[in-house]
């Protein structure tokens, strides 16, 4: 298929440009032709790209850019990949990246505060490669500013990753390096061949390289000449072809030096002039200055003091602009940690507040679950008050009904009878109505013990009781008031009528056939009358009369009723209410 011929973009299109990103950033630092030409052939197609296939194509331009020292341009679009990238991995990367060309581009203070944000990042970070080209940069930014065993650290975690098997090569690259700075070193350490052969199996020729530089050094300490000369030269060619500017520029200066050192004046010098040639552009470093000074002393050597002044000026010049570099890093260092731990106590100080903020808060919340706890308390004994108020007034009412009820049958007893008999009569007074008064004694109702037993006779008593009641009405009094004999107050009532409501009664009494153990018993009332008219409004009076009449109907031969004829009653007949009376009028 033919990628960038015209018509509309396949799906297959997209995933060959993914496979050309992909090999692009494989091969970047390994194989810098090969990156080129597929980083042309991919922008000649910007549309043809997804959004996120752009962002990585602009992180490869802006690598490309760094690699070639093109600084300036780099930054921003790292940046802004670094801020906006839609890829998390790719953001990552960006800021790497842009923290190693602020390095580079010597600005230091946004450079250390790039790589806080990146190490505060670095635990979540699950990229393998990300996270290896975020510990690289921490371990050269920190040798940079001389804080050497940290340096170490980040290298040492970069080869304990070793990533797709490259943080070998890489870590040990920065460490080894350390290291020989910090001379804890020989130029016969095994470890580094094994590094060099490390990077050549992954195609990292520029770090193999970076480390025979680190060992020609080592040789140069040693003063092993001829050794540092032979392994400079004997991989020139390749270092060359790394094309990376700022590296072959080192090279040579070290070469240069080494060429000097023997005694190699034309080599030296001309060495060393490449290696001012390859230096980037406004950039000092310790080899360029290193350069300089080469052929300062060469110039010199051959009398040529019109040059040799010159390069002095530029050595000078360049040694002056390194130490102020390092002096800026250290300072922006400095500054950066500093802030950092200002920040950092500032965060504390935050957080203890937050802390007592939080704890205040837990305060009021136990306060408020206290106020809760107290509330739910208080309405549990409220409820329990209510509830034991209510058991109480009930069981006052339920005693009160039973002082005021009769047990076996259901009616009022003899004191209560009396109590409502006198208010009604009361009532009736007042309002001058008529009332009358009935008693009732069940005939031979001892027989009736005597022959089927009490528990009959109890039946009876309730079973004479139900059929009064189905013919009296709700404002009628009906009470027992002795043990077969009941009361009975008709409110508005004459005598006439009461005589003839206590026939009713006497024949429903007459009615019933109670039956007791399968025996049938038949049961009568004597019923004596008299009202207010011939009585008065006086309950004693009235029982008395009425008394009276039932006496007669008894006398008359029982089942009958009887109504007081106006005789006298006779005062030593025993009044079975008359203690009650007496009571209730002392009450
Ligand atoms: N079973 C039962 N008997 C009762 C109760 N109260 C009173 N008696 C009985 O009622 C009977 C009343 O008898 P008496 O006073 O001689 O009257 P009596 O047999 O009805 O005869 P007269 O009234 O003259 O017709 C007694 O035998 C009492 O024991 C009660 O609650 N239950």
């Amino acid at each position: 298929m033919c990628l960038f011929a015209g018509g509309p973009l396949l799906a297959a299109d997209r995933e060959d440009f993914a496979d050309m990103l992909q090999r692009a950033d494989a091969v970047k630092s390994v194989d810098p032709a090969e990156f080129a030409r597929l980083i042309d052939q991919l922008q000649a197609q910007p549309d043809a790209l997804s959004g996120q296939q752009r962002e990585h194509l602009q992180y490869l331009h802006a690598w490309r850019l760094v690699y070639t020292g093109e600084y300036a341009a780099a930054i921003p679009m790292l940046e802004s990949l670094a801020d906006q990238a839609s890829d998390p991995t790719l953001q990552f990367r960006a800021s790497v990246t842009a923290t190693n060309v602020q390095v580079l581009a010597t600005r230091y203070e946004g450079a250390f505060l790039q790589l806080n944000k990146l190490l505060n990042k670095l635990p979540e970070v699950t990229d393998k490669d990300a996270r290896l080209q975020g510990m690289s940069v921490a371990a050269d930014l920190y040798v940079l500013v001389g804080e050497y065993d940290l340096g170490i650290h980040y290298a040492e975690q970069v080869v304990k990753e070793n990533a797709r098997g490259r943080g070998v090569c890489r870590g040990e690259q920065i460490r080894l390096d350390t290291l020989c700075k910090t001379k804890r070193i020989k130029a016969d350490a095994p470890a580094i061949p094994a590094a060099i052969d490390a990077c050549l199996q992954q195609g990292e020729s520029l770090a193999a390289n970076g480390i025979r530089m680190t060992h020609a050094r080592l040789l140069l300490r040693e003063h092993r000449i001829d050794e540092a000369i032979s392994l400079l030269e004997r991989h020139y060619g390749e270092m060359e072809q790394t094309r990376y500017p700022r590296g072959v520029s080192e090279w040579e200066s070290l070469l240069a030096q080494a060429y000097q050192q023997r005694g190699a004046g034309v080599n030296a010098q001309r060495m060393a002039l490449r290696a001012v040639e390859h230096s980037v552009k406004d950039q000092f470093t310790q080899p360029l200055v290193g350069a300089y000074r080469v052929l300062f002393e060469e110039s010199e050597k051959q009398g040529d003091i019109g040059s040799a002044i010159g390069y002095l000026k530029k050595s000078a010049a360049a040694d002056k602009a390194y130490l102020d570099d390092v002096t800026a890093r250290q300072l922006a260092y400095e500054r950066v940690k500093s802030n950092t731990l200002t920040t950092k106590s500032q965060l504390e100080a935050l957080n203890q507040e937050n802390k007592l903020l939080q704890l205040q808060r837990e305060l009021d919340g136990k306060a408020a679950e206290t106020s809760r706890l107290y509330i739910a308390l208080l309405l549990l004994v409220l409820v329990f008050i209510a509830l034991w108020a209510y058991r109480t007034k009930r069981s006052q009412l339920h005693f009160m009904k039973l002082s005021q009820e009769d047990s076996l049958t259901g009616i009022a007893n003899r004191p209560r009878f009396i109590q409502l008999a006198e208010t009604v009569l009361e009532a009736a007074r007042k309002s001058q109505q008529q009332a009358s008064v009935v008693l009732c004694d069940l005939d031979h109702f001892k027989a009736i013990n005597d022959r089927f037993g009490h528990a009959a006779g109890d039946h009876v008593l309730r079973q004479a009781v139900i059929a009064c009641q189905g013919h009296l009405r709700v404002s009628d009094i009906f009470g027992r008031v002795g043990g077969e004999e009941f009361g009975i107050v008709l409110p508005g009532c004459g005598l006439e009528d009461a005589k003839q409501r206590a026939e009713r009664l006497r024949v429903a009494l007459s009615a019933i056939e109670p039956q007791y153990d399968g025996v049938r018993c038949s049961v009568s009332g004597s019923f004596g009358v008299t009202s207010t008219e011939e009585s008065g409004y006086e309950l004693r009076q009235l029982l008395a009369h009425a008394d009276a009449a039932l006496y007669r109907a008894k006398a008359a031969g029982r089942d009958r009723v009887m109504p007081y004829d106006g005789e006298t009653v006779d005062a030593e007949r025993p009044d079975p209410i008359d203690d009650e009376l007496r009571n209730v009028g002392h009450a």
